[in-house]
């Protein structure tokens, strides 16, 4: 479960303070499908990084299954951030010098990777109906494939959170909703907990937890 606290966060530009979050207060139940739905610079990726501990808040607090984001330690953070969060990107953010399997692997890189870790890989990337394409790079994947790729590399580490940045933003909308569908189907496996942020309303079941941001506030 994740608890936003009254949280604000203030970015700055030069002299100027842009109030993205003025006082986020939620409830994330466990192993939900949530969403963060608003209008551009509503604070949904502000408010995504602030759940993944890639920024700290301004005021407030998050806190996640019991541990305050702003109280853990450094090197809590880095675990949290390594081994608990799987993250998801519009851009895919892969390496385009590495084949898919390796692209899935990156996290683990500079840990090493041994010959079950590259199985499991292997075993998500076929999961995610890419059983022929694990040679290839990125260049030799069509969008839909690469956000693919970026699923297994997130799943990998079997994250209890799921964190997706409108992970569909760069597709059409037939390849956006399968890979909603996968997204939806290892959710179902797996009950990690997954928040999403989209413009995208069409991808919402019944069941889904929902955030409607505006202003930097929660508005329903
Ligand atoms: N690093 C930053 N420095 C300065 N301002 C920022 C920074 N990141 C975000 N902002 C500003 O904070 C506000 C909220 O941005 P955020 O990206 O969270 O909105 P969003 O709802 O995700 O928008 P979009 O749907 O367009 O991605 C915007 O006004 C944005 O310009």
């Amino acid at each position: 479960m994740i608890e936003l606290q009254d949280v604000a966060k203030t970015h700055h530009r030069g002299e100027t303070a842009v109030h993205a979050l003025r006082g986020v207060t939620a409830t994330i139940p466990e192993g939900s499908f949530t969403f963060i739905l608003g209008p551009s610079g509503s604070g949904k990726s502000t408010l995504l990084y602030l759940m993944g501990a890639l920024d700290a808040p301004t005021a407030g607090d998050i806190v996640v299954d019991g541990h305050s984001i702003n109280e853990m330690p450094d090197s809590a953070k880095d675990s949290y951030r390594r081994d608990d969060v799987g993250f998801i990107f519009q851009s895919f953010n892969l390496l385009k010098n590495l084949n898919a399997v390796d692209n899935a692997l990156v996290p683990y890189l500079p840990r090493g990777v041994n010959g079950e870790l590259k199985s499991r890989a292997v075993e998500l990337l076929k999961r995610v109906g890419l059983e022929n394409r694990i040679d290839h790079t990125p260049n030799q994947l069509s969008g839909g494939e690469q956000q693919r790729v970026a699923i297994a590399r997130a799943l990998l580490k079997d994250p209890k959170l799921i964190l997706a940045d409108e992970p569909t933003g760069e597709l059409d909308s037939k390849t956006g909703a399968e890979v909603f569908g996968y997204l939806r189907d290892l959710h179902a496996e797996r009950k990690s907990t997954v928040v999403v942020v989209t413009h995208d309303q069409s991808h919402l079941t019944s069941g889904d937890t929902v955030l409607r941001m505006r202003d930097g506030r929660i508005e329903e």
